[in-house]
C-alpha cells in the first residue's frame, strides 16, 4: 500500500489560514477586470514564467477577468544585438527605425506573445494572443518627444495611443478567453507603431474600467535615493521624485501611466516585483500587497 507522511497540525493551520485569507478578495473582485502588465525584465527565468502563467489561470478560475499586456524590451535588445544593432532609448522609449520595428514586431507579436499564450494554455487557461493590429483595436499615431528646450524629438516608429476599442477584449471575456496583448499599435495607413507596454496597459485599464492595474517589473517597486521602497505615491510626490532625478529611464513611462490610470478611474494601481514567485497572487488575493501603490491625489 502506498503511504504518505501526515501533514503537521501547524502546517495545516497555516495553509488553511492563507487559503481563507483569499476569500474576501475573491468575493470583492468577482467578475472584475484586472489588467496585468508583465514586463520583459520579469520574464527571465523559466520557473517564474510558469508560476506567472499559473497565477493568471488561478485568477480566472476563481472568477476574476485577467487581461495580460506584456513587454519584451530585453528580448528585443537580444535580437537586435544578434543582427549587430544596439538598442537606444530616449526618455524610456526605444528609438525605432524601420529595421528595428521589424524586430520589435517579430519579438513582441511573435516570440514573446506566443510563449505567454502557450504557457497559460499549458496550465489550463484559454489564452488568445493579440496585437493592436488585430481588429485595429489599438489606434496610434507617431509620438514626438519634447527635448530639453521643448523642441520636438523624432524617435522613429514609436506610437502614441489615439484610442483603444474595448470590444474585442470584451468579446473574448464573454467566452472566458484570456487576452494576451502585445504593445503594437496601428496607424491610419495600417502601419505598425512600437508603443511602450506600460502605456498600453494603463490606457487599456482605463478603457476597460478595470478594478486594478498591476505593473510587474524587476524592482521591489519605486525606490527612493537610498533604495528604500516607497508607497502611497501621489502626483505631487512623483513630480518631486522626477525633478530630483530619483525616477529615471523605464520608470518614467511606467509611473506616468500608473498615475494616469489612477486619476482616470482605475481603483488600485500597483508596481510590483515580478521576480518574486507568485507576486501576482500575493498582490490580488492576500493582505500582503507587495510593492508600490500609486494614488490619484
Ligand atoms: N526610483 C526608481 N525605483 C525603481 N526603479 C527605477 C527607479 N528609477 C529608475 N528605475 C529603473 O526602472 C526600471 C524598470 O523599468 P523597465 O526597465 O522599463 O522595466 P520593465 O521592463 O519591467 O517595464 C528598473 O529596473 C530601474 O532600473
Ligand atoms: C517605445 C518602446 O520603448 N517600446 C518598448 C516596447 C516593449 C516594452 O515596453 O517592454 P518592457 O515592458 O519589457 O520594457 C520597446 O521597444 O522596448
Amino acid at each position: 500500500m502506498p503511504t504518505v507522511a501526515p501533514i503537521s497540525a501547524q502546517t495545516a493551520a497555516e495553509k488553511a489560514a492563507i487559503l481563507s485569507e483569499a476569500l474576501p478578495y475573491i468575493r470583492r473582485f468577482n467578475d472584475k477586470t484586472i489588467v496585468i502588465k508583465y514586463g520583459g525584465n520579469a520574464m527571465t527565468d523559466e520557473d517564474l514564467k510558469a508560476s506567472f502563467a499559473q497565477d493568471v489561470v488561478l485568477l480566472k478560475l476563481v472568477g476574476l477577468n485577467p487581461v495580460v499586456v506584456h513587454g519584451g524590451g530585453p528580448q528585443i535588445n537580444d535580437l537586435l544585438e544578434r543582427v549587430g544593432k544596439q538598442g537606444e532609448f530616449i526618455q524610456g522609449m526605444r528609438v525605432t527605425d524601420a529595421e528595428t520595428m521589424e524586430i520589435v514586431e517579430m519579438v513582441l507579436g511573435g516570440l514573446v506573445n506566443k510563449e505567454i499564450v502557450s504557457l497559460i494554455n499549458q496550465h489550463g487557461g484559454r489564452a488568445v494572443g493579440l496585437t493592436g493590429k488585430d481588429g485595429h483595436f489599438i489606434r496610434a499615431k507617431k509620438l514626438l518627444l519634447k527635448g530639453a528646450e521643448g523642441e520636438p524629438v523624432d524617435i522613429g516608429q514609436v506610437g502614441e495611443i489615439e484610442s483603444i476599442d474595448p470590444e474585442l477584449v470584451a468579446l473574448l471575456d464573454t467566452r472566458d478567453f484570456i487576452p494576451v496583448i502585445a504593445p503594437i499599435g496601428v496607424g491610419s495607413e495600417g502601419e505598425a507603431f512600437n508603443i511602450n507596454a506600460d502605456l498600453v496597459a494603463g490606457k487599456l485599464a482605463e478603457t476597460l474600467k478595470a478594478e486594478k492595474l498591476i505593473l510587474m517589473t524587476n524592482t521591489p517597486g519605486v525606490l527612493d535615493q537610498k533604495g528604500q521602497l516607497l508607497t502611497g505615491l501621489t502626483p505631487k510626490l512623483v513630480d518631486s521624485l522626477i525633478a530630483d532625478g530619483t525616477l529615471s529611464g523605464g520608470m518614467l513611462p511606467k509611473i506616468g501611466s500608473a498615475l494616469d490610470a489612477a486619476r482616470n478611474g482605475v481603483n488600485s494601481v500597483h508596481i510590483i516585483d515580478g521576480r518574486v514567485k507568485h507576486a501576482l497572487l500575493l498582490e490580488v488575493l492576500t493582505n500582503d500587497g507587495v510593492g508600490t501603490m500609486i494614488c490619484a491625489d
